[in-house]
């Protein structure tokens, strides 16, 4: 795993046989996080929590899930991005009792303001229980001055700032919060007949893989800076209650999950991942088409690096057959399933390893031809550089990449944890493709422009937002602690 993922949330509401539902939904979510996992129901009026470290699958077995019960659930899987990453204290999602009640929290995404909050409530002399920032919502919550609870967590949600994909369950309502920047995806589903007595039930995903596990239909995203309250009246009419959070930094919805962090059967930010991925690697055909071949040459061939740049690979192709320059597309690697994304990889050897235990090329799709192979992205290039010199050694003529994004120069303070500036491969090269190139030993190197990742991410999902691409910039949309710059025009 080049990058450590961000969390995912998943809620129902109304639903029989709540934690069940929950937990294949956390199932359908546990790409997004398997450090820990952990479940929330609401059985009576009594709350119960099972959390653990791991997956899913591991932490609970079919009698934990039986015993948690319920009709209304919130579940989490994480890969933390603060605070503690042992200590189960800090698995969420978080299970309180105050004055209003009990309340359970899940949240993906990260605080911008963490260090601040947390200093004022310390000062105060609030005892903690971690040292997570999504704590700190409870903290805002319970010592919100508001009479009414609904009111309480919006008080909070209009402190907190960065990213934050929130769903809350409490004695009287479910309710899911997005940031006002959208940074992280956040989804409604509907649960037609699912409910008690034959009534619909909803659910809150981080994405709609995890509806479609639970047969659930898509109602719509929870959109940027939206809180929308599912309780008994939306039972009784299907509608929900809205309330729209204020707005500091303008909507920068996180590119990057179009570019590799969501499933691709997944649709984000309103729409199916795929279809932008496809459109990401037409563009990149277009600024880096694939080589000229000579007469009575073999066509170059198209190849993946798999898994999250099939599609990209898929799009790449159509566009180059499209512009008049013929080639096929292939697969060029097995990719062993079994290595899977939980790989430890502390060292360059190792890493290095690891790329080898999970790639094997197919030597009679690559012998004697030209290769295009194709990927999302380049994060340290340890997978780059090793498939390389594993295609040159099945065979093929010239070896040449291309990245469906530009490169990445700065990491990510809004849910997703990168390593540092030092460790990314084009920090290295000042951003000098060719020098780049040279240490890949390829014939050629293309990424994709910062603005043909934009354009084609707008054109394809057709969304009124704009994005963040602070990981490919350096000018990130909310400032960040304690150095951070952030992009005012946000014009792009
Ligand atoms: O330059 P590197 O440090 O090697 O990292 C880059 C690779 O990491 C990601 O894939 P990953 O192996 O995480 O998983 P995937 O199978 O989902 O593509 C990304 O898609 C690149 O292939
Ligand atoms: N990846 C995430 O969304 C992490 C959520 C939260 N900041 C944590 O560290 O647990
Ligand atoms: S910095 Fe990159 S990964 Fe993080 S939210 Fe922005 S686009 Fe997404
Ligand atoms: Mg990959």
């Amino acid at each position: 795993m080049a990058y450590k993922e961000k969390c995912g949330v998943f809620g129902v509401y109304n639903v029989e046989k709540a934690a069940h539902t929950t937990y294949y939904g956390m199932v359908g979510l546990q790409h997004r996080g398997q450090e820990g996992a952990g479940l929330v129901s609401c059985n009576q009026s009594e709350f119960r929590l099972h959390r653990g470290h791991g997956l899913v699958t591991d932490v609970f077995t079919p009698d934990d899930v039986d015993s948690l019960g319920g009709i209304n659930a919130i579940g989490h899987t994480r890969y933390s991005t603060a605070g503690g990453k042992t200590q189960l204290e800090g698995f969420q999602p978080f299970c309180v009792h105050y004055r209003m009640g009990n309340l359970a929290l899940a949240h993906n995404g990260n605080l911008s303001n963490a260090t601040e909050l947390r200093a004022f409530f310390e000062n105060q002399g609030v005892l903690t229980q971690s040292t997570v920032d999504s704590e700190l919502f409870l903290h805002l919550i319970s010592h919100s001055k508001r009479s009414s609870q609904i009111d309480q967590i919006f008080d909070a949600m209009t402190q907190a700032e960065g990213a934050f994909s929130v769903i809350i369950l409490t004695d009287r309502f479910f309710c899911a919060v997005r940031d006002p920047n959208g940074f992280r995806p956040l989804c409604i589903g509907r649960l037609k007949g699912r409910g008690r007595d034959g009534t619909d039930g909803y659910c809150v995903a981080s994405e709609t893989c995890a509806l479609d596990l639970c047969k659930a239909e898509y109602v719509r995203d929870v959109e940027p800076g939206e809180m929308i309250i599912i309780d008994k009246k939306t039972v009784q009419t299907g509608t929900f209650s809205s309330l729209k959070l204020p707005q500091k930094f303008g909507t920068s919805q996180c590119i990057f999950e179009y570019v590799y962090f969501a499933r691709p059967d997944s649709r984000v930010f309103g729409e199916f991942v795929t279809k932008v991925r496809r459109e990401l690697g037409r563009q990149l055909a277009r600024e880096w088409p694939v080589p000229k071949v000579e007469e009575g040459e073999l066509l170059p061939v198209i190849i993946p690096i798999p898994e999250s740049a099939t599609h990209a690979t898929l799009g790449y192709h159509e566009e180059s057959v499209k512009m008049g320059r013929p080639c096929i597309f292939d697969f060029g690697f097995f990719r062993n399933p079994y290595v899977g994304r939980s790989f430890i990889s502390p060292s360059q050897e190792l890493r290095d390893l690891k790329v080898l235990c999970k790639f094997n090329p197919m030597e009679h799709t690559l012998k004697d031809r030209i290769v295009v192979v194709v990927d999302d992205s380049i994060v340290r290039g340890t997978t780059a550089r090793q498939l390389v010199k594993l295609l040159y050694a099945a065979g093929a003529k010239q070896v040449h990449v291309r990245i469906s994004s530009p490169p990445v120069t700065d990491p990510c303070f809004y849910g997703m944890d990168f390593p540092s500036k030092e460790e990314l491969f084009a920090n290295k090269y000042q951003g000098d493709i060719e020098a780049m190139a040279a240490w890949l030993q390829v014939d050629s190197l293309g990424y994709l422009t910062p603005e043909g990742l934009v354009e084609a991410a707008t054109r394809s999902s057709g969304t009124r937002h704009s994005f963040c691409r602070a990981c490919f910039t350096g000018v990130y949309p909310v400032p960040i602690e304690p150095t951070g710059r952030r992009d005012s025009s946000l014009d792009w």
